[in-house]
Parts: structure tokens; sequence; C-alpha cells
């Protein structure tokens, strides 16, 4: 697997590279945002806002749909009058009770983690809103319980449905008058995701192409990605799992203040020092960080320090600053570069940005 970035300018790669396709995936980002915001309307999320408010919301996802909650609490934001909190495995805390809202999001509807939460929920008597694949046993359990479902139409991996999973969650988060957003919202979010996938499309070069260039910064290093705020943090760990995932490639995520108190020593470290990619020049490790319009002050100040103590000590840095007003906006442009970026990774490798192999083999060996 060796990287040629040629690859990346070479239009018959990108498109015979990509048999999955991931690229036409990623540029449908304005379209899910659409079909996500209808779908929950059909659905009528605003049946919620009957429950009253919840004493705590609970989104049970994995992967791909599990970063919905992530982005939920995000656009919530800091002021959130209950704790919004994702939960990336197989049991509810104790805590979890009859007030509770429990969102269990799956675009395949079939995952295992999932559904036993989703199951659990119903046992304990809280409120259940799903989200997923149509017809799958996450519906089976939501319509049973007389739970509101929304049934996306995800084909494909679920990554590359964010926006169908994550969108019906915004209208729910609205509904129990968490966050203002309406279908203007929505639709500014989609134009958003819409100028970001033009300047990202597969024909725009590399010199002028943000998705592009981000895959050149990140290729042939290890990539240590931080936020520099709640929002931009979604984005940095999206990109860090969309690397993961669609290169194969590793990347440590990080979460400023927090970053600055234990990953910055590694700007001291061999990684920071030698590389340990062949034929690459020195410092294997490059600092990515995603800046936001609303950050703490003290957070602004960190972000720039870290930077410059980063140059000083000569390893590369890529700075993106995230794009609009509502934490949405800017959460889902950074999101979409990132997304493009990885997918480029992948192709750059010749690497199938779809297939995920040893995430299939590590299911089927659990299920044995
Ligand atoms: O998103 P669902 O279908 O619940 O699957 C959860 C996650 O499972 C993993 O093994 C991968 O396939 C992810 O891409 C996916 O997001």
């Amino acid at each position: 697997m060796t990287w040629e970035p040629e690859r990346l300018d070479d239009q018959r790669h990108l498109s015979d590279g990509d048999p999955g396709g991931m690229l036409p995936a990623v540029a449908a980002a304005a379209a899910h945002v659409r079909t996500g915001y209808r779908s929950a309307v059909e659905a009528r999320v605003d049946r919620l806002a009957g429950m009253g408010r919840p004493r705590a919301v609970v989104v049970a996802g994995m992967g791909g749909s599990g970063i919905a909650g992530d982005i939920m609490a995000a656009a919530v934001g800091n002021g959130a009058p209950l704790p919004i909190i994702t939960l990336r495995s197989y049991q509810l805390p104790g805590w979890v009770g009859a007030t509770d809202l429990i969102i269990a999001v799956s675009g395949s509807g079939d995952t295992e983690e999932t559904l036993a939460v989703a199951t659990q929920a119903v046992r304990r008597g809280c409120t259940l809103l799903g989200v997923g694949a149509p017809g799958s046993p996450l519906e089976a359990i939501a319509t049973q319980a007389s739970a509101v479902y929304v049934p996306v139409p995800v084909s494909g991996q679920s990554r590359a449905a964010v926006w169908l999973l994550t969108v019906p969650l915004i209208v729910a988060a609205a509904a129990l008058r968490l966050v203002p957003a309406d279908q203007e919202l929505f639709e500014r979010v989609a134009t958003a995701l819409e100028d970001m996938a033009h300047r990202c499309r597969p024909s725009s070069e590399s010199f002028v192409n943000p998705g592009k260039s981000l895959a050149l910064d990140v290729a042939e290093s290890l990539p240590v990605i931080w936020g520099s705020s709640a929002a931009a943090s979604v984005a940095a760990y999206r990109l860090a799992c969309q690397l993961n995932t669609n290169a194969k490639y590793p990347a440590i995520y990080g979460e400023l203040p927090e970053a600055g108190h234990g990953q910055v020593a590694t700007f001291d470290g061999p990684m920071a020092e030698r590389d340990i990619f062949a034929d690459a020049p020195a410092h294997a490790l490059r600092l990515v960080v995603l800046r936001d319009v609303e950050e703490h002050p003290q957070l602004t100040r960190q972000r720039e320090a870290s930077l410059r103590l980063a140059r000083d000590r000569d390893v590369p840095v890529t700075e993106l600053a995230a794009e609009g007003t509502h934490p949405l906006e800017r959460m889902a442009s950074l999101i979409l570069l990132g997304d493009y970026a990885s997918t480029y990774l992948a192709l750059g490798y010749a690497i199938d940005p779809s297939s995920v192999s040893a995430i299939s083999e590590l299911k089927a060996r659990i299920s044995q």
C-alpha cells in the first residue's frame, strides 16, 4: 500500500478505485439532510413533545450511528438543561429510568449493542425513539413498544449516511425545546454541505480542493486531531473515525483543553522527532487542529499556543476553521471536509474506502 498522490487527480482511479461508491455517498450529504428532515416529520417525531421534558437523554449507537448522539449534544450545546449522553455499549447505566428518553440509532437497525440497549429501555419503561433502517429488528422493538420510529433509507455503510441518521435527533431536540431547529436551519445546513461538496468534488484538482489537500497533509503522518470547542471536537472525533474506517489509517483524537494537559507532551517524543514512514520527511506526527468560531477565550489561547509549540518543534500542523453561525452548520462543514479527506486518503493508497473487512471478521468471530 504505497501513497501515490497523483491518484487523487486521476478520474479513472477515483471511480474504479471506489467500487462501493463512497465518494458519491459523501456527495449526497445535503440530500441526506433533507431526507432525514422529511423522514422525521413524516414519522411525527414532534409527538415527543407530549412526554414533557425528560430527565436525561441517552443516545445508543455504535460507529457511524453513535456519532449522531455526539452531534446532537454539541448542537444543543453547553446550555442544555439536561444531560445528553452517547452510549456506545451493551448496557444502560443503573440510574436510567422511566423519566428518561432513550434514542436508539442504527443504520442497519441490527447492531447487537444498540438492540440490547433499546430492549432494556423498553423494560425500564423509558420513552424510546428509534432511528434506522425500515423493516429492521430495531423497528420491531420500537413498534412493539408503541414507540416513535423514524425509518431512514440507509443504503450501504452507516458512516456514509450520518446526516440521515442525525437530523431526526435534532428534530427530536427541537420538539423537546432543547435547541431551535426548523426547516430553514436544515436548509442552511444542506446549502453549506452542497458548497463544501462542490469544493471537494473529484474533478477539482488537489491544489484547490480542500478535501484532497487535507488528505495530502495527513498521508504518511501520524495525525493527532484536536477540536477547540465541543462542536469542533465532534468533527475532530469523526475525522479520526473516518480515517480509521475509510482509509484504514490510525489517528489520535483529542479535545482542548484536555489535550493541552496530556497529548501536547507527545510533541517532545520520538514520533515528533523521527519519521516512521520510509522516504518521507522527518516527523511522523502531524497536529491537525479544528477551530471553531465560538471558542472559550482560554481555548483560543490554548489553540494558538499549542500550534506555536508544535511549530517551534518543527511538528507539521494543519489548521481548519469551521464555517457558519449555528453549531450544526459548523459541524456539518468540518465533518464533510473530513469525510472527503478520509475517502481521498484511502484512494491515494489504493484502498477501497467502503470495505471494512476487519470489522466484519471481528463481528463474525464474536458471533460464533
Ligand atoms: O450503524 P449500525 O448499522 O448500527 O452499525 C454500527 C457500526 O457497526 C460497525 O461495525 C461498522 O459497520 C460501522 O460502520 C457501523 O456504524
